[in-house]
């Protein structure tokens, strides 16, 4: 299973700042929806640019005009970008066609879908490389919230998929059990006193529940 760190911070300087600290621990490096809103793509080129091993997400939640938001994502130097689950089967398609022109990925976001199995299905047909089964900052805010529903999700989609939901140290080997390509970690890392450390411990339990699964 990979490790995506979700960068929801604000400025470039930040962002390459933890992007450094952690990138020894991490597979994915993600720019998330508000760090792209307040410093622009040039955040992508800056991090991909600073880490050209890694790949990088562009956490674009798109919802309309597919193929152009997608196409500027990439130029950027996106390695994969995320379009929501509730956009029509067009916007889908329209990133999954930008995609293809830059041999990169598109991941569909499913969250705020009620249905997650079933969008899960039809995104993957429509082309997404994996869809993001996701319980956003304010759903994990309200009482009563764990990430059960998005791991029998991903179990019962049958397709490649991702977690993130206030994914933790506590909680990375259900995800990893219930068989997920990625696990996305944001401010377990982010809000952590020691990022590089927090990142590696979640490494070292991936590590660790392979072996047990292998044994
Ligand atoms: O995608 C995210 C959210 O919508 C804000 O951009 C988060 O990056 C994602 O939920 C992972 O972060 P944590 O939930 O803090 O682990």
């Amino acid at each position: 299973m990979k490790l995506q760190v979700a960068m929801d911070l604000l400025t470039i300087e930040d962002a390459l700042t933890l992007a450094g600290q952690v990138a020894e621990y991490v597979d994915i490096i993600e720019l998330g929806t508000p760090l792209i809103k307040a410093a622009g793509l040039a955040v992508v080129t800056a991090v991909k640019n600073a880490h050209p091993d890694k790949l990088v997400f562009a956490d674009m939640k798109t919802m309309d005009a597919g193929e152009l938001e997608a196409d500027i994502a990439f130029k950027a130097g996106a390695d994969l970008v995320s379009v929501l689950g509730t956009a029509d089967d067009s916007t889908i398609a329209g990133a999954v066609k930008a995609a293809k022109a830059h041999n990169k990925g598109i991941v569909v976001d499913l969250i705020g879908v009620e249905d997650k199995v079933t969008r899960a299905k039809e995104a993957r047909t429509l082309g997404a490389k994996f869809v993001e089964m996701h319980a956003g900052l304010d759903e994990q805010a309200k009482p009563g919230y764990d990430l059960t529903g998005l791991l029998r999700a991903g179990e019962e989609a049958r397709v490649p998929f991702s977690v993130a939901g206030g994914v933790n140290l506590r909680t990375i080997e259900a995800v990893q059990r219930a068989g997920a390509e990625v696990a996305v970690v944001g401010g377990s890392i982010y809000s952590a006193a020691d990022p590089a450390q927090a990142a590696k411990d979640l490494r070292d339990a991936i590590i660790g529940a392979l072996e047990l699964q292998r044994n």
